[in-house]
């Protein structure tokens, strides 16, 4: 059942378009995550689904009410819209307890002291918070006060609930965890939740589907595999994973099939351009790190390189790969002697982009 809408939000800020017809929907039960480069939108189309920015242009829609109407001038304001938010900073209050943390809202809403103890010790033993209640936030670790945070925005029972950026003051480990639990939570309780990050396997791991901002646009839009594998522009490509990035020249091309090359290289690829590309015009090629196959005896259909050195990762090792002007990284499971090595790299996995930069 889908419990967002947002239909063509165009918002301006400082004389600026900030916002450009941004569309999108989000079922319940489901997580979204606005991911893109820094400045490209998504903290402001957030905001604007809060309620806290209005958008001049557009419609927003939450559980089958308008809260947002730009023709008609309608904005109903943040507590109107039943949404639940949770900020990087947390923005918890350092002299009430956890208890009058969680609780505030429901206090200022007029809610009866008895209902407001009830939901209060619910909501935080969901969370593995109950025995910290009469706590002081200078009291929580940091993973803690992130849970308060959270529970403070559950317990208004919204049914979107707002993330901007929540697991970035977490060290890796418990970012990691975290986004594992988010995850279980949002879908047992049957909300909504959209996450705004700039992490992309925080992205990957946590959503459903993954909208991808540039410039204040959704440039492409769906679920992580798809996003991840099937990227339509140099952007999105560029944006996730660990690539190797060449520039060069169209040599050949035939339809989709491309070869592209440049000092002493040339690779065949797959020409990812929606509008095509040229015999001779100059282009870039996108390889994901994975998707190159190192071996140390010649291969049938592997390009020859030089192996300038093995660096140990722990869990890998990571080739440094020269070819003329192509330097590239790979992985693989052994320590490999510098010299000679052929790389295997099939031409599905070398997207070719026309070269915007050039
Ligand atoms: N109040 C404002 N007045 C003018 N410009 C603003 C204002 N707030 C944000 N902007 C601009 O709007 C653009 C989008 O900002 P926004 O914070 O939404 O991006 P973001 O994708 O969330 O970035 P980040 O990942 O760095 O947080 C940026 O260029 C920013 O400078």
């Amino acid at each position: 059942m889908t419990e967002l809408v947002v239909n063509n939000v165009q918002k301006w800020l400082g004389g600026l378009q900030i916002l450009k017809g941004a569309s999108f929907t989000a079922e319940r039960g489901s997580i979204v995550a606005l991911l893109g480069a820094s400045g490209s939108g998504k903290t402001t189309l957030l905001r604007c689904v809060a309620g806290l920015e209005q958008p001049e242009v557009g419609s927003i829609v939450i559980g089958g009410k308008t809260v947002l109407d730009g023709e008609k001038k309608l904005a109903l304001p943040p507590e109107q819209r039943n949404i639940g938010l949770v900020f990087q900073s947390y923005a918890l209050w350092p002299h009430r307890t956890v208890k009058e943390n969680v609780g505030y809202g429901l206090k200022l809403r007029g809610v009866n002291p008895s209902d407001i103890g009830n939901r209060v010790q619910a909501i935080l033993d969901r969370l593995g918070l109950g025995h910290l209640a009469d706590r002081y936030p200078s009291q929580l670790s940091g993973g803690q006060q992130q849970r308060v945070a959270i529970c403070r925005a559950l317990v208004y029972e919204p049914r979107v609930l707002l993330l901007d950026e929540p697991l970035s003051n977490l060290d890796a480990k418990l970012r990691e965890e975290a986004r594992y639990w988010i995850r279980k939570l949002i879908l047992d309780l049957e909300i909504c939740a959209i996450l705004v990050t700039h992490d992309q396997s925080e992205a990957l791991a946590a959503a459903d589907n993954i909208l991808l901002l540039q410039d204040g646009r959704i440039v492409q839009q769906g679920g992580p595999q798809e996003i991840y594998s099937n990227p339509n522009s140099f952007y999105s490509a560029d944006f996730l994973g660990a690539n190797n990035i060449v520039k060069g020249k169209i040599q050949t091309v035939d339809g989709k099939a491309a070869t592209i090359g440049g000092k002493g290289w040339s690779l065949n690829g797959t020409v990812r351009e929606a509008s095509g590309l040229g015999p001779a015009e100059e282009a870039r090629a996108v390889i994901r790190v994975e998707q190159i196959k190192v071996t140390d005896a010649p291969a049938n259909d592997g390009i020859e390189m030089d192996l300038d050195d093995s660096i140990y990762l722990g869990d890998r090792w990571e080739y440094r790969l020269r070819r003329g002007d192509f330097v590239a990284k790979a992985h693989g499971t052994k320590q490999m002697a510098t010299g000679k090595v052929w790389a295997q790299i099939p031409p599905e996995s070398v997207w070719v982009f026309a070269d915007a930069q050039k």
